[in-house]
């Protein structure tokens, strides 16, 4: 059996946003090359953890935080770090698409020109192959130089994925990637995490109880408590959480959201 190597360590962190504690003393590890969902009530505090991983919270307000978040070892809350490059390395795909008004092309292109300079046909063949693995190649590549805002919805989200996907990060934060989809264009994507687990780490925050079965290998429930601040209440195996979790407010939670 291959090793389980951690690639983001959580150790007791806490999130404030303008002072307002959101997320408490939280500690988990999200394992290289595996997907790791989160779920809980709506508003307790995921996409916050979620954009807390890279650091991306901190462009919606003044926030402070206590405790580690560690990438490979190193915290990526110390001052000393390169946000650029956290960001690269764990990047995000949102709820709903945030293309630009750009062609197909250059919307994949637009992250991989920040990060160097390539000759062209490199360039082509970095953005082939992003799409490819977005599972999206036979369905643009005869547009690839008309707008992206053209696509389908479902389209423009796996363009997302292969816009994420182009700058070669370790880690995808996924932040309930299927939102607003119809069932068919969120059996894509989640064809397309099937197809990306293994090779990259996934986290994935959904309120879709059956696409967390089908989709990850570990599941984070998260709960707010009495003082409506957000902490960790279980972690383990999906197949666990979904069939004998071990705290009462995870079955309480889950079992009902499965029938
Ligand atoms: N930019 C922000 N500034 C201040 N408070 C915020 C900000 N973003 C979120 N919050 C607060 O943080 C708390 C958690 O919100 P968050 O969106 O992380 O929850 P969630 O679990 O992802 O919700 P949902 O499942 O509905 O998407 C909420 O009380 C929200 O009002």
């Amino acid at each position: 059996m291959s090793k389980i190597v951690t690639a983001i360590k959580v150790s007791n962190f806490s999130f404030y946003y303008e002072n307002k504690k959101i997320l408490e003393d939280i500690s988990l590890d999200f394992y290289q090359d595996k997907v790791t969902a989160i779920i809980g009530p709506s508003g307790c505090g995921k996409s916050t953890f979620l954009k807390s991983l890279n650091r991306m919270s901190e462009l919606e307000g003044e926030i402070k935080v206590e405790g580690r978040v560690e990438f490979f070892g190193q915290n990526i809350y110390e001052r000393r770090v390169n946000l650029n490059r956290v960001r690269r390395q764990i990047s995000m795909v949102l709820p709903k698409p945030n293309l630009f008004p750009m062609s197909v092309y250059d919307n994949v292109a637009y992250g991989v020109k920040l990060v160097g300079w390539y000759p062209k046909s490199e360039l082509d063949a970095i953005i082939e192959s992003a799409i490819k693995a977005a599972d999206l190649w036979d369905e643009v590549k005869n547009k690839l130089h008309k707008s992206a805002l053209e696509l389908s919805g479902g389209q423009q989200q796996r363009l997302c994925i292969a816009r994420a996907l182009a700058v070669k990060p370790r880690v995808i934060l996924m932040d309930e990637p299927c939102f607003g989809l119809d069932p068919i264009a969120s059996g894509k994507i989640e064809e397309l995490i099937q197809s990306l687990r293994s090779e990259i780490t996934i986290v994935i925050v959904s309120h879709n109880m059956r696409q967390v079965t089908r989709v990850s290998d570990f599941t984070a429930f998260f709960q707010p408590n009495e003082n409506r601040v957000c902490s960790l209440v279980e972690f383990g195996s999906t197949t666990k959480i979904f069939t004998n979790p071990s705290d009462q407010r995870t079955r309480e939670y889950v079992l009902p959201r499965m029938n």
